[in-house]
């Protein structure tokens, strides 16, 4: 479902000067590779500075490939256009990140179905499948109507987790998708996740939580393989 192959990736810092008085460059992948069937989760793995994050955005569309392939189902990310990622993120592929980024004033409830209502599910709908998913992640019922900006870390990301369960993508990128959670709310994501692998969802993750990440994952795939200057 998802396939990276031979992932190339430098930054320039267009404000900080290189050897040429052109813009520093940081090469930060080489030689990337991952293969994730459906049904399958694997995390990255690797030291701070190896590259995960730079790869899951890389999936995502985010940031720019310099060399390679990232196929997403039948979709090169890395030299697709804007508009088929767009058509990509809504349908096929889900992205948990650790913060929440919402437009002010949105009801917490409408922010949860608004993957669903993009995709032209009946309203009514969305909104059970969304209220079904806050209920279940302990996000008590008298905040749903009430923007989540001033919720609390934990409750901002388990509404985050909810939009990112709304719909049932058929790949998802998840990034510490446990980190600010008590434990009651902690098993309730990793049900998630394994109820996302049961019915087939192909999945990456960087998981700090090593209990979680060895519960839910089927495999690591250490970055720093593909991190200049680190590999072995
Ligand atoms: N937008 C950017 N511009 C320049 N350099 C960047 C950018 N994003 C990441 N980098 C560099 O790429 C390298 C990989 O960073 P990345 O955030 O992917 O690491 P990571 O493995 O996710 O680390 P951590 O576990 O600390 O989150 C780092 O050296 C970082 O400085």
């Amino acid at each position: 479902m998802i396939r990276v192959t031979g992932l190339g990736k430098s930054f320039t810092l267009h404000n900080q000067p290189g050897r040429d008085g052109q813009g520093a460059v940081i090469p930060v992948m080489a030689g990337g590779h991952l293969d994730v069937a459906p049904g399958e989760c694997v995390a990255l793995v690797g030291a701070s500075g190896a590259g995960k994050s730079t790869l899951m955005r890389m999936i995502y569309g985010n940031y720019l490939a310099q060399a390679g392939s990232i196929m997403v189902g039948d979709l090169d990310v890395a030299r697709a256009e804007p508009r088929q990622i767009i058509a990509l993120r809504r349908e096929v592929l889900g992205y948990v990140s650790q913060f929440l980024r919402v437009v002010p004033r949105v009801p917490t409830v409408d922010v949860v179905a608004e993957p669903l209502l993009t995709l032209g599910v009946d309203a009514a709908e969305a909104r059970a499948r969304a209220e079904g998913l806050l209920a279940r992640l302990n996000i008590p019922q008298r905040l749903w109507g009430l923007s989540p900006t001033t919720f609390s870390g934990g409750e901002q990301q388990r509404v985050n987790i909810a939009r990112g369960f709304a719909h049932d993508y058929p790949a998802l990128l998840l990034d510490e998708p446990t980190a600010s959670l008590d434990a009651t709310n902690r098993e309730v994501v990793l049900g998630l996740i394994e109820g996302a692998k049961a019915r087939g969802a192909a999945i990456v993750g960087i998981f700090h939580d090593e209990a979680a990440r060895d519960r839910v994952c089927d495999r690591v795939v250490d970055v720093t393989a593909f991190t200049p200057g680190l590999a072995a």
